[in-house]
């Protein structure tokens, strides 16, 4: 893999080759370990990449690393799931990738590849309003009384952004459609809804923003057999038009969605490994 040096100050510092070659023969011989299916030894950036270099992160005050030279390639329109014991630094790595903190060191940015395979441009950062995170138990944050409210709390208030939220209106229809939340009333108090129209409403509140990395922390978390079977209907269907990065311990449910998948140690070092039976 190719690397080109751009400043430190940056959180853009490096390329990436249009390939990847994630899965160490280490652990696939690991005999603890049963795998579930072949996942591909490469994976292709036919057209754009999530690309996560090298990144670290130790809180501010403290001395201990959370993050350990992280590396990840995410092709546009895939799915990837992280895997790992709690505690090892899983939902740091997704508050960093939605630019909610910043890493102590390493870059985060897309590339972009023409159709015969070359790197188009330099790598762009990733900016933050370009990714969309539904956190854990996301219903624990609604605020609104109705739907409407709380799809539209985070719109635009202030004097001047009125086109902005015409935008944003004329993207709420598609939104609540694509999440399957057309049946329900814009007056209905979300929470009275089922745990799986909860997570419905938390999705579509994202894709308002349209946005080009969805990355969602245990999505099936705390449902039913029946709604975590819906979500992961919806997330087959939402992989169609975006970038999916989910971490889950429901293995089960989301494999067969799963493009690449990566274990995240305790410590926070980061390894490309196919999902365990
Ligand atoms: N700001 C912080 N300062 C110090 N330690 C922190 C900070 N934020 C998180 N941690 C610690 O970092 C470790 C990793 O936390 P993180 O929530 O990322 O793990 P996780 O893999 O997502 O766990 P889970 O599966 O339980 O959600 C935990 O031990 C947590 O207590």
């Amino acid at each position: 893999m190719g690397s080109i040096p751009l400043p430190s100050s940056s959180l853009l510092i490096s390329s990436s080759s249009s390939t990847i070659f994630g899965r160490p023969s280490s652990t696939l011989s690991h005999p603890r370990w049963r795998f579930r299916k072949a996942q591909p030894l490469s994976v292709s950036c036919d057209y754009s990449c999530f690309e996560i270099r090298d990144v670290s992160y130790r809180p501010p005050g403290t001395k201990i690393d959370l993050l350990s030279q992280v590396s990840l390639s995410i092709p546009e329109k895939s799915f990837g799931l992280i895997f790992g014991r709690s505690g090892s630094g899983k939902t740091t790595l997704l508050q960093l990738i939605a630019g909610l903190s910043k890493p102590t060191s390493g870059s985060i940015y897309v590339q972009r590849y023409s159709d015969d395979g070359e790197k188009v441009k330099s790598p762009e950062p990733l900016q933050p309003e370009r990714v969309g995170i539904v956190f854990q138990f996301p219903e624990r944050y609604f605020v609104a009384d109705n739907v409407l409210d709380e799809v539209t709390f985070g719109w635009p208030r202030q004097k001047g952004g009125i086109q902005l939220r015409e935008l944003l209106a004329s993207r709420l229809q598609k939104a609540i459609t694509s999440v399957g939340l057309t049946g329900i009333s814009l007056d209905k108090d979300p929470h009275s809804l089922s745990g799986g129209y909860k997570r419905r409403l938390a999705l579509a509140i994202q894709l308002v923003q349209t946005p080009d990395l969805l990355i969602l922390d245990e999505p099936l978390a705390g449902l039913d057999w029946k709604a975590r079977a819906d979500v992961a209907k919806l997330l087959k269907h939402l992989k169609k038009e975006l970038t999916l990065l989910v971490v889950s311990h429901d293995l089960k449910e989301l494999a067969s969605l799963v493009d690449q998948s990566w274990r995240m140690e305790m410590g926070g070092a980061l390894k490309r490994e196919p999902l365990p039976t």
